[in-house]
């Protein structure tokens, strides 16, 4: 074997979906709890999307898998349901336990449980930085939780605290875990690991995973069924991508302030690279007395919430944000992303306009550049194998 098949091998290796994975076309065909099932059709779930019908079973079946597939198509549905299933609804102890970057993407995925699992009668809860400690370690200790979904570092504090025991756990989900394993939160999780039970079943999901996240699955994942999806295949057809040149900095503004009337269509979101950056493109589309909110990082989390909930319920349309809102935050009616700024690192791009074009919606996303991001926009054409045009006139009609 010369180096470039011994580098192809490796490749592979990491990197290829495993072989015949056999697909579920409907929920009835997977042979779920009855109550489980109910749960899903009252849901509004009437079949499996592409991950959900190789995903779930494969959840079921107690292997570590490892399962990636566009944003939007349901990954958080295959996980709640796969857990769900292997959950033993006797045993009150902590039996699975998801961790997700947000607190926001946390409690989403909370109430996608306890609503998939509402018949089944299981008690899940969220936990998450910025809300009083003292409240979850009431609510832990009043009712044992069976399910819980929580951002990492509370999770850590209430385990080092011993308010949150592992002793029964037998599922981890990592909810995009290349940014779970990446940036401020790898050592987190790690120690986490440390504390879970030797040989539990441990379930990797995102949009995008990296050769180099999959590598590191290897340290605590063993011999895990993979489902992924090529580079070129990661962007959706639904979502179409466009650039407006605006060469100046200055100019971007003046451009999102034409564009206001086409973000009120349906909802959009606005990503600025920096909290700064929010808050000031945010003072200035007031001055113009546009109608915007915002959101991020260093708002207090009674605010975040405040804002999430006026979103998610329609009464604010143009929500002006960081990366903070750019994985897995699931709202419907979002047809437009705006990237004021360019991301700093490809994935995000991709979660970004994920935010748009939902379950097979049509989407939006609009790329703001100055000069020097032209080559920037080039780079992520060329990694996804994609195209992101000029912005044409007629942007209401592409909605
Ligand atoms: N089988 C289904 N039938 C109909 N709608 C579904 C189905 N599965 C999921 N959905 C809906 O699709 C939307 C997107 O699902 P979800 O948030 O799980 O996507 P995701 O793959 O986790 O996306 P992201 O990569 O952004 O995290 C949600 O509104 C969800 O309710």
């Amino acid at each position: 074997m010369d180096e470039f098949d011994r580098e192809l091998d490796d490749e592979l290796e990491f990197t290829q979906t495993s072989s015949k994975i056999k697909v579920h076309s409907t929920f009835e065909g997977m042979n779920l709890n009855p109550l489980l099932l109910k749960g899903i059709y009252e849901y509004g779930f009437e079949t499996p999307s592409a991950i959900q019908s190789r995903a779930i079973m494969q959840i079921i079946s107690g292997k570590d898998v490892i399962a990636q597939a566009q944003s939007g198509t349901g990954k958080t549905a295959t996980f709640s349901i796969g857990m769900l299933e292997v959950l033993d609804t006797k045993v009150k102890d902590c039996q699975a336990l998801v961790l997700s970057p947000t607190r926001e993407l946390a409690l989403q995925i909370q109430r996608v449980i306890q609503q998939l699992g509402k018949f089944m009668k299981i008690q899940s809860y969220g936990c998450i930085g910025g809300s009083q400690i003292n409240e979850d370690i009431k609510n832990l200790k009043s009712i044992k939780k069976q399910i819980i979904s929580g951002t990492p570092g509370r999770i850590l504090d209430l385990i080092k605290r011993r308010f949150l025991s592992l002793k029964s756990l037998k599922l981890l989900i990592l909810d995009e875990a290349d940014e779970l394993l990446t940036n401020g939160f790898k050592e987190q999780i790690f120690e986490i690991l440390k504390t879970v039970n030797a040989g539990i079943q441990i379930v990797v999901v995102s949009a995008t995973l990296t050769r180099d996240v999959l590598e590191m699955t290897n340290k605590f994942t063993s011999n895990p069924v993979k489902i992924l999806v090529k580079r070129e295949d990661v962007t959706l057809e639904g979502i179409k991508q466009y650039y407006i040149q605006c060469d100046k900095e200055d100019w971007k503004f003046d451009t999102l302030c034409d564009l206001y009337d086409s973000l009120t269509i349906t909802q959009a979101v606005i990503f600025c690279n920096t909290k700064v950056k929010v808050n000031w493109l945010t003072e200035q589309m007031r001055r113009q007395n546009f109608t915007v909110v915002s959101m991020h990082g260093d708002m207090k989390q009674d605010e975040r919430d405040e804002i999430m909930n006026d979103f998610r319920n329609g009464n604010s349309r143009v929500l002006i944000s960081t990366d903070v809102w750019a994985r897995g935050i699931d709202v419907q009616q979002v047809s437009l992303v705006i990237n004021y700024d360019l991301p700093i690192d490809k994935e995000n791009y991709i979660h970004r306009i994920g935010r748009s074009g939902r379950f097979g919606r049509k989407g939006v996303a609009i790329n703001l550049l100055v000069k020097e991001d032209r080559k920037e926009l080039k780079a992520l054409e060329k990694y996804y194998t994609t195209r992101i045009r000029e912005m044409p006139s007629n942007l209401g009609e592409l909605m």
